[in-house]
């Protein structure tokens, strides 16, 4: 019998490429709150298991305007840049990181204006309708245990990660690592608590091996958590070729690619998630792709930071790992509804290219253009895909994490395949109605 029914229409993605929309469905999720049946109209069964449903109150009836999706995956996000979401963006990345970044990382290491903070974002992640999150702390164990038990407090699938960063050429005095060991074992002795937090709560919560980046490491630092990622067989997630500076810093200290040097610290793994990208060569991809590690893409903080454009198109053609990252706060909104969009449209900029001095067929990438259908998969599927996840599609056999948006009103006819347009291009935070997290509603609109 399944413990909760949602009766309305559904669209997943099928692949990066397709969307499959099915109208008055009936998505049955079971009492460990994943999918175990989908019954369309046609099913014999059809009639019987919705009336059985609705008399035994267990069922969730969409309105005419309302529609089902999965939650999203946010594949690159600062839990503590939240307050700064907004702020400073006109800024380069140095700049921003040394003036607003972590002079407000640093103040995490107080536990109240920790919680205070973390409880605050958990939140906005699942009002905008993410279920799972690959998240950065900051360096302080305590105020990263505050993230972990929030985020499984209020439901979130969480992936946190205790930032490393010791290298004191590159991150200032009041927030660093003291030494590449004080970091090593307090980022060892975060996975054992992480881990105890998992085991007593029975939820997604995991430990994440986190090098900042590259410039804010010292060899041993690096060298330590590439041990640690496969000594515990443990996600990692980094940033990589962000920016020109970035690119660029790993040449002049390692006379190696930024790639090249993730990987020869061992960082380069099955479970490894590199945020940005966009400076990387046909060469990174490649090294990726042969190691199975994932990219973030973070349009809206690459607008601003990225010196360039993810080119997803190829790298999906290709069959690189893509997810999509909010990025918050290198990127101003927590919603993957607006990421995708920007992911959209950033491709439309990298295929026509942006100096008009040059003549058009020289100005950018041809056939650099993604689809809204490409976005979405990466906004679930391929997020999910990235972390080891059986969520991101309304499928039976995955978890019930999923999402009941309301569309704007249509004032002309619309096919399905235009509604799925309408959703991704307008719904905002307060279209989002309800979220579920493993078949438990988690967020409700008031
Ligand atoms: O967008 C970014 N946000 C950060 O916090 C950061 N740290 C290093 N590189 C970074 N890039």
């Amino acid at each position: 019998m399944a413990e909760l029914t949602i009766h309305g229409t559904y669209f997943s993605s099928k692949d990066p490429n397709h969307v499959q929309a099915v109208q008055d469905a009936l998505i049955m999720i079971d009492s460990k709150g994943i999918i175990a049946r989908i019954l369309h109209r046609k099913d014999p069964e059809y009639a019987k298991q919705l009336q059985v449903a609705r008399q035994q109150e267990r069922l969730v009836e969409l309105g005419a305007d309302q529609y089902l999706l999965p939650g999203f995956v946010d594949l690159h996000v600062h839990a503590p840049q939240w307050p700064q979401a907004g702020l400073a963006l006109d800024l380069p990345l140095a700049k921003w990181l040394n003036h607003y970044t972590f002079p407000l990382e640093a103040k995490l290491s107080d536990p109240t204006y920790a919680q205070k903070v973390y409880q605050d974002f958990v939140h906005n992640l699942l009002a905008n309708g993410t279920t799972a999150a690959l998240m950065f702390g900051t360096i302080h164990f305590s105020a990263n245990m505050i993230l972990a038990k929030e985020s499984v407090k209020q439901g979130l699938r969480g992936f946190v990660g205790q930032v490393v960063m010791d290298n004191p050429s590159t991150s200032p005095e009041y927030y660093r690592n003291s030494s590449a060991q004080a970091a090593l074992s307090s980022t060892e002795k975060f996975i054992h608590a992480v881990r105890d937090l998992q085991t007593q709560s029975g939820q997604t919560i995991e430990p994440v091996i986190t090098p900042r980046f590259v410039p804010s490491c010292t060899d041993e630092a690096l060298f330590g958590l590439g041990r640690l990622a496969h000594q515990y067989d443990l996600p990692v997630q980094s940033h990589l070729s962000e920016s020109n500076w970035e690119h660029g810093y790993a040449i002049e200290r390692f006379g190696q690619r930024d790639t090249e040097v993730m990987d020869h610290f061992g960082l380069l793994t099955k479970r490894a998630v590199m945020a940005h990208g966009t400076q990387l060569t046909k060469d990174d991809w490649r090294i990726l792709r042969e190691r199975h590690s994932a990219i973030a893409h973070c349009p809206i903080s690459n607008i601003y930071f990225g010196n360039g454009v993810l080119p997803v198109k190829q790298l999906l053609a290709l069959h690189n790992q893509l997810g999509l990252g909010s990025d918050i706060s290198g990127g101003y909104t927590p919603s993957l509804f607006h990421n995708a969009r920007q992911a959209v449209k950033s491709s439309q900029q990298l295929t026509d290219g942006v100096d008009n001095q040059l003549p058009a067929e020289k100005r950018g990438v041809a056939g650099s253009r993604i689809t809204m259908a490409n976005a979405f998969y990466l906004a679930t599927r391929g997020g999910a895909a990235a972390l080891g996840l059986k969520t991101g599609v309304i499928q039976a056999g995955y978890a019930a994490d999923l999402q009941v948006v309301k569309m704007h009103r249509a004032l002309m006819p619309l096919s399905t395949a235009d509604i799925f347009q309408r959703l991704m291009y307008q719904t905002e935070q307060t279209d989002i109605e309800t979220v579920f997290v493993n078949g438990q509603p988690v967020y409700q609109r008031n």
